[in-house]
């Protein structure tokens, strides 16, 4: 499966993300800077990494949002192609308007940096066939500014739609019913703040992150 990985300045898990990407499916990912304007063609994956695009500043994921190459994620996007944004990429993915909501400063205003469980909500997604409903996974959190937040009334929609992919199992950082990860309304698009690229061999202490990689690599086929 061809996958890109967009490079903004200022991310720093697209190497991790890379090497996921080509441990599970076999072949490099393709890096994209965020100046470009057009993807490649033929892929099975757009991933949008961690870091701290532009510093963080204004808010996390606001500026890396506005890159042109944010443009033509969209438009893969809006015609089904799967598009997965970790941490920074998923404040990326919420401030580009892809996915609703928010990810504000965490509840205790420290940087959490540590290994969390997780259980998955929604296992009939493209991201997380390969998991049972209900299952609890470990994998990292590394972020100050993983406080989803959302209206009630899109949070009911949220989870009457069955697109929380990923709740947190125990308090993190304050998120609105302890969410970790969703899915856009088509289901192709789904953004996480927890790394599971860092979850994906032995040396990494589990491979409870692997399953998401492989499941999209199912589909591809
Ligand atoms: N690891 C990351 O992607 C960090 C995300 C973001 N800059 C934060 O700290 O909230």
């Amino acid at each position: 499966m061809k996958t890109a990985v967009v490079v903004f300045p200022g991310s720093n898990c697209d190497r991790d993300l890379a090497v996921a990407l080509e441990g599970v499916t076999g072949t490099k990912p393709i890096m994209v800077w965020h100046r470009e304007t057009e993807l490649p063609v033929g892929l099975g994956l757009i991933a949008v990494p961690g870091g701290f695009s532009y510093g963080d500043y204004l808010r996390s994921g606001a500026l890396a949002a506005r890159s042109p190459i944010m443009r033509a994620v969209a438009d893969k996007a809006a015609g089904g192609m799967p598009v997965f944004g970790v941490c920074n990429g998923f404040q990326v993915l919420t401030e580009a308007g892809l996915l609703p909501g928010a990810l504000m400063r965490n509840a205790g205003l420290d940087f959490v940096c540590r290994d969390v469980a997780l259980t998955v909500d929604n296992s009939q997604s493209a991201f997380t066939s390969r998991y049972a409903a209900g299952e609890t996974i470990k994998v990292p959190v590394a972020h100050h500014d993983g406080n989803y937040v959302a209206d009630q009334e899109t949070l009911d929609r949220l989870e009457g739609e069955g697109r929380v992919a990923f709740r947190y199992g125990e308090e993190v950082n304050g998120s609105a019913r302890r969410i970790a990860g969703i899915l856009n309304d088509a289901g192709n698009v789904l953004g996480m703040m927890p790394h599971p690229e860092r979850r994906i061999e032995g040396a990494h202490g589990g491979t409870d992150g692997r399953r998401l990689f492989e499941g999209l690599l199912e589909i591809a086929g």
